[in-house]
C-alpha cells in the first residue's frame, strides 16, 4: 500500500507496482528518463513522482530545488542496498560511491585526501597528466590521417576518448597508462559498456524482484552481471598483485600503494582497509570517473559534427587567444569563455539523459512536504532538469551561448547542478571539466572534425543505460592546416 502523503504517482499494482505504467511511457517516449519526466509532469507538478517497482519504493526528483532540499537532510544521504548494488562488489557493500553512513564517510575522506596527493583537484598536476593523454590521442589521430591517401581519416568517435580519459584517473590510482588501442583495456571497456547498456541507474529486474536471481538467472540479467564483474575483478586483482609485489614502504607511487600501506597498519579483523575495498574503490573510479567524462566528450563531438559553426567559433577563439604554435593550457581557460561554455554544454547534453547515482532514506523524512519513508530510493532524473524548455530554450540543440552572459562571460545558472550538491556531491567535477576543456580545445586546435560525406548527421537521441550512450557514429578527421 502507498504510505499516507507519499509523493503522487501512478497506481501501485500487486507485485509489479507501477512498472506497467513506467514501461508503457518508456516504450512510447523512448527512454526511462523521458518517461519519468512525463510522469512527474502528470502527477507531481513536474517536480517529482512516487513509484513502486517490485520491492523498491522510489521517488524520482526532477527539479533543482528538490535536489537542494534533499542535500539539506543527512538522513537522505544513504545509498540503495539491493542485490544489484551488493553483487557489484562481490556480495559485500564496498567502495565509496554505493556505501553510506560511517563507512562511507571514512572512506570518502581517505580517498579525497590521498587522491589529492596524486593530483586530483590540483590544476598543475592534473594538467600534466591530461596533456600526456591529449598528446597520445593527437599522435594516434595523426598516424591514422597519415595512413590515408587524402589526409582524411574515418574514426569511430562514439568511443574515441574512453582509454585516454580512463588513463587520467588510472594514473592517480594505479600509476599506469594504456595506449588508446590497447587490446586488454578496449575489451574491458567493451564488457563494461555492454553491461551499462543492459541496465539503468535504478537497478534492473533482479534488483526489483530478487527472487529472479534463482528462478530466471539468465533472463533477469543476473548471470551476465556477475560474469562482467568477475572479469573486472580479474583485471583489478592482477593490478593489485603487481602493486603488492613491487611495493616499497617509503615511496608510495599512487593511491593503491597508499591504501596498501594503510591496510598494513590496520591488521584488525574488522578493518575497512581490505583488498576488496581497494578493488571496489578502483571499480567506482572506473565507472564514476571515466565513463561520465568520456561520454560527455562523445556527446559534445556528436554535436560538433551536427553544428560546424560551433566548431568554427571554438577554433576562432583558440586561434585568437593561443594561436597554433603552442598547446592550449589551463591558464588560457579564463580567456576562452566560448570554449568553456561548450564544455558545460557537453556535460549538459550528456547528463540530460542520465539518472544520477540514487540516494536512500536512512530514516523517515520529508521532501516538498511529502512523507518519505525509511528505505525509499531517491533518484535525480536530470532529464527533468536539463531538458526543461523553461530553463533551457531549445534543449535538444547544442548552444554554448546559453552559458554566456551579456558581457560574454561564463555564467552558470543555479539550477545547473550536473555534479549534484551537498555531502554526496561528485568528487571529480574539477577533473572532469579540466579533461573536457583540454581535450576539446587541443583537438580542435589541431584537427577539423566533419560528418562523413553522404551520411546523415548523427542523431542526438541517446541509447539508454546506467549512463547514456550516444548512437554509434564516425567522424572524418583531418589536419587543420
Ligand atoms: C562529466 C563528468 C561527471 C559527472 C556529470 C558526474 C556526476 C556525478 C553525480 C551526479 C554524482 C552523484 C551525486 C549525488 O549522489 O548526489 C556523482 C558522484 C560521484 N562522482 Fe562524479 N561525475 C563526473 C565525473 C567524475 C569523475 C571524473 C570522478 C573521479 C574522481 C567522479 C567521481 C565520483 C564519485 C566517487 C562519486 C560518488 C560520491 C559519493 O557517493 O560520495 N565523477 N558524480
Amino acid at each position: 500500500k502507498k504510505p499516507r502523503n507519499f509523493p503522487p504517482g501512478p497506481a501501485w499494482w500487486p507485485i509489479v507496482g507501477s512498472l506497467p505504467e513506467v514501461s508503457r511511457w518508456r516504450k512510447k517516449l523512448g527512454t526511462l528518463t523521458m518517461a519519468a519526466t512525463f510522469l512527474a509532469k502528470q502527477h507531481g507538478k513536474g517536480k517529482l513522482v512516487g513509484l513502486r517497482v517490485g520491492n523498491d519504493v522510489q521517488v524520482v526528483l526532477a527539479s533543482a530545488e528538490l535536489v537542494k532540499e534533499m542535500a539539506t537532510k543527512p538522513e537522505l544521504d544513504g545509498r540503495p542496498r539491493g542485490p544489484f548494488y551488493r553483487h557489484r562488489t562481490w556480495g559485500l557493500r564496498r567502495g565509496v560511491m554505493l556505501t553510506d553512513d560511517e563507512f562511507w564517510r571514512d572512506q570518502r575522506r581517505f580517498l579525497t585526501r590521498h587522491l589529492r596527493d596524486f593530483g586530483l583537484g590540483k590544476a598543475s598536476q592534473m594538467e600534466t597528466i591530461i596533456m600526456r593523454e591529449v598528446q597520445a590521442l593527437t599522435d594516434y589521430f595523426k598516424t591514422a590521417i597519415s595512413n590515408t591517401a587524402d589526409g582524411k581519416a574515418l574514426i569511430p568517435l562514439h568511443n574515441a576518448f574512453g582509454v585516454s580519459v580512463l588513463n587520467t584517473i588510472w594514473a592517480m590510482l594505479a600509476g599506469k597508462r594504456y595506449d588508446p588501442d590497447d587490446a586488454e583495456l578496449c575489451t574491458l571497456q567493451k564488457i563494461l559498456s555492454d553491461m551499462f547498456a543492459s541496465m539503468d541507474m535504478t537497478g534492473c529486474l533482479f534488483n526489483h524482484f530478487p527472487i529472479l536471481r534463482y528462478v530466471l538467472p539468465e533472463a533477469s540479467g543476473y548471470n551476465y552481471y556477475m560474469t562482467c564483474h568477475q572479469k573486472l575483478l580479474q583485471f583489478l586483482q592482477a593490478e593489485l598483485l603487481r602493486h603488492k609485489t613491487t611495493y616499497m614502504e617509503d615511496s608510495p607511487r599512487d593511491f593503491m600503494d597508499v591504501f596498501i600501506a594503510e591496510s598494513n597498519t590496520r591488521k584488525d579483523e574488522d578493518s575497512n582497509y581490505t583488498d576488496i575495498q581497494l578493488m571496489a574503490i578502483c571499480m567506482d573510479m572506473f565507472m564514476a570517473g571515466s565513463d561520465t567524462t568520456n561520454k560527455s566528450l562523445s556527446f559534445g563531438f556528436l554535436h560538433f559534427l551536427r553544428q560546424p559553426h560551433v566548431v568554427r567559433k571554438i577554433q576562432e577563439e583558440i586561434d585568437s587567444v593561443v594561436g597554433r604554435e603552442r598547446p592550449v593550457t589551463l591558464d588560457d581557460r579564463h580567456n576562452m569563455p566560448y570554449t568553456e561554455a561548450a564544455v558545460n554544454e557537453s556535460i549538459r547534453v550528456f547528463a540530460a539523459h542520465a539518472i544520477a547515482v540514487p540516494h536512500r532514506a536512512m530514516a523517515d523524512s520529508t521532501l516538498m512536504g511529502y512523507f518519505i519513508p525509511k528505505d525509499t530510493i531517491l533518484a535525480v532524473n536530470y532529464n527533468g532538469l536539463f531538458m526543461n524548455e523553461e530553463l533551457y530554450e531549445d534543449p535538444w540543440t547544442f548552444k554554448p551561448e546559453r552559458f554566456l552572459n551579456e558581457k560574454n562571460e561564463v555564467s552558470l545558472p543555479d539550477h545547473f547542478i550536473p555534479f549534484g550538491v551537498g555531502r554526496r556531491r561528485c568528487m571529480g567535477d574539477t577533473l572532469a571539466k579540466t579533461n573536457i576543456f583540454l581535450f576539446i580545445s587541443n583537438l580542435l586546435q589541431t584537427f577539423n572534425f566533419e560528418n562523413p560525406k553522404g551520411r546523415p548527421l548523427p542523431d542526438p537521441f541517446p541509447i539508454e543505460g546506467i549512463t547514456p550512450f550516444t548512437q554509434l557514429y564516425d567522424g572524418v578527421i583531418s589536419l587543420r592546416d
